[in-house]
């Protein structure tokens, strides 16, 4: 049976995964999935209604019904919640760092699925996250897990809040990224981990150009050897 085809993006915060995966959507003109939105956009959800990100039964109800949805407009995609664009909010480490408490509870998790994968729509998809791999898309064609050194993610993510007018401390932001890696990878549900068929992509040393080169090389060898 014919199914659209899916590369999946995992792999610790700030390795380059949302960069990397637009561009790559954009060349083969396929969908994009931020699967880290919808854990961030559940955390601002969490906080205008007043539910602590360890309630995992008053959060599941929100998560069910999580009112987002993602607009293109001439700025590029924006996040919309509840009618509100929450696009650049979403984007802080505090915001991420309760997106990552919530993600670690099952039933919110499992509550997402079907959100995520209604993603995959014709004519393909580019999925980023940490489970896209292993338990969103298993069936995926190509799936790469992108990584970079703790200090070099910390490096990338200062200079972009940096430029969009932030305030921020490099330690501080160090620390977040370190404890983030550390929640995600240890959790019991879906943790970071790359799936067993991933290439592993260290980008510590690589600009932009270089990782989309080393992945567009693995994904055409890939759907090379799934159309024969
Ligand atoms: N190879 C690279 N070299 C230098 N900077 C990079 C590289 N890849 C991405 N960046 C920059 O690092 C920052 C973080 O990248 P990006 O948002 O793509 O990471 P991410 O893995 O999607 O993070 P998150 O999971 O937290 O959303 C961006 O400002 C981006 O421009
Ligand atoms: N597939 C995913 C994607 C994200 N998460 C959690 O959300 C946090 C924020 O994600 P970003 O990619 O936007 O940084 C992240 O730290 C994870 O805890 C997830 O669990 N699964």
């Amino acid at each position: 049976m014919y199914t659209e085809p899916v590369i999946t993006i995992d792999g610790p915060s700030g390795a380059g995964k949302g960069t990397a995966s637009t561009l790559l959507a954009k060349k083969l003109g396929w969908h994009f999935l931020d699967s880290g939105s919808i854990y961030r956009v559940l955390a601002i959800a969490s906080t205008h209604h007043q539910i602590p990100a360890e309630d995992e039964a008053g959060l599941l109800p929100l998560a069910s019904g999580l009112d987002v949805s993602f607009e293109t407009t001439d700025k590029g995609v924006r996040i919309m919640l509840e009618g509100e664009d929450v696009s650049d909010i979403i984007r802080t480490e505090e915001v991420g760092s309760v997106a990552s408490k919530i993600a670690s509870l099952p039933r919110v998790r499992e509550a997402l699925l079907r959100r995520q994968r209604a993603f995959k729509q014709s004519p393909g998809l580019v999925a980023d996250g940490r489970d896209m791999g292993t338990v969103v898309f298993p069936e995926a064609q190509a799936k790469i897990f992108l990584t970079a050194s703790a200090e070099e993610r910390a490096d990338r993510r200062y200079k972009q809040l940096i430029n969009k007018g932030h305030d921020v401390s490099m330690p501080r932001l160090l620390a977040d990224i370190k404890a983030r890696d550390e929640r995600d990878a240890n959790r019991k549900v879906a943790p970071l981990v790359p799936a067993k068929d991933a290439f592993v992509l260290d980008s510590t040393s690589l600009n932009v150009e270089q990782v989309v080169e080393k992945i567009e090389l693995f994904v055409n060898e890939k759907l090379t050897q799934v159309s024969n």
